[in-house]
């Protein structure tokens, strides 16, 4: 388990962690998300004890990870693909730091076997793509077999096989009962591998939650009806005290809307509907609206999560809301 305790990081002026607190567990992938500049990297290099907090406290398994005699062995991590020595072979890079970490020489051809770089394993690291690289990496968090493995952005330039692999891998290492913390910015990936999501923005904890509470949490749930008869079914559903608005396709929505009773409804006016469907919002759609506020980096308002949505949502995001940089 990794447990940060009201973990601060500034860099002068600049605080780029702030009082984060919360447990990442065993047994379930726990998906790392923020917007770009929302700390994550920084947090994860004050787990790994490559920068000091200003204040507060991280530990894994109770303990100080820069304090851990044989780290390989407690904490794999994954930061920075292009981080190993250009000039060496992929085998000679993951050989040096067994030898380092009293990692036997066999558990060095087991990783390369993994992440299915043995054919390559004696080219020097620098003529690696970058795909190959974050296999490497990978390779060297996976080396010391380690309960506790922590990944930045691991599928970054992989391709779609390699996608897969990483999220396959990601799951059978928490299914065996580790700790598995991971960042992305790809969110459809990240929806189909955790089961748990820890989000930042601006260095603050802005949720830790199931995957599936947290899109329930914070998106908008609504049922869409279509009708030939469209005039007919609004006045049926007014009639019935329900709210609907109009989709720009000419669909009505229904937010929060119970399907089978709307279906019921439709069925007791013998309306003919087109469509009667339940929609679940996306991961994207639930970490949009959450950090909007807390993005540094807007590209134009009128994005999901925006303006436009705020309106059609009102209450949901309340009056003041506006882009701005910062709070
Ligand atoms: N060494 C440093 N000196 C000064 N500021 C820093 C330093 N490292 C990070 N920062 C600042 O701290 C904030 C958090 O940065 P960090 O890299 O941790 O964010 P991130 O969530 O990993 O971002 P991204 O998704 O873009 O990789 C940013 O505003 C960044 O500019």
């Amino acid at each position: 388990m990794i447990e940060m305790v009201a973990l601060t990081k500034r860099y002068g002026e600049k605080v780029a962690v702030d009082h984060l607190t919360c447990a990442v567990r065993p047994g379930v992938v726990t998906g790392f998300l923020g917007p770009n500049g929302a700390g994550k990297s920084t947090t994860m290099r004050l787990i790994l004890g490559l920068d000091r907090p200003t204040s507060g406290r991280v530990t894994v398994d109770g303990r100080r990870y820069d304090r851990i005699r044989e780290p390989l062995k407690d904490m794999g991590a994954l930061l920075e693909a292009r981080g190993a020595h250009g000039g060496r072979s992929a085998f000679h890079h993951l050989l040096a730091l067994a030898q380092s970490n009293g990692v036997p020489t066999r558990r060095v051809h087991e990783v390369l076997e993994t992440v299915g770089l043995t054919a390559v394993s004696g080219k020097k690291v620098k003529s690696f793509s970058l795909g190959m690289s974050q296999r490497l990496g990978i390779a060297v968090a996976l080396l010391g077999d380690p309960r506790i493995l922590m990944f930045d952005e691991p599928v970054n330039g992989l391709d779609p096989e390699g996608i897969h692999w990483v999220r396959t891998l990601m799951q059978s290492l928490a299914a065996e009962g580790r700790t598995v913390f991971v960042s992305s910015h790809l969110m459809s990936e990240m929806a189909l591998t955790a089961g748990h999501l820890v989000v930042i923005g601006q260095g603050r904890l802005l949720a830790d939650l199931p995957m599936e509470e947290f899109i329930r949490r914070h998106s908008r749930s609504y049922v869409r009806l279509r009708s030939p008869e469209v005039e007919r079914l609004l006045d049926v559903l007014h009639t019935a005290g329900i709210a609907v608005a109009r989709a720009p396709d000419g669909a009505l929505e229904v937010a929060e809307g119970d399907a089978a009773r709307l279906g019921e409804l439709a069925a007791a006016h013998r309306l003919v509907l087109h469509e009667l469907s339940p929609q679940r919002a996306s991961l994207e759609e639930a970490f949009m609206r959450l950090t909007a506020r807390s993005v540094e980096y807007h590209s134009h308002p009128g994005q999901p999560g925006g303006p436009a949505e705020a309106a059609r949502d009102g209450a949901a995001w309340g009056a003041d809301w506006k882009p701005r940089k910062g709070r």
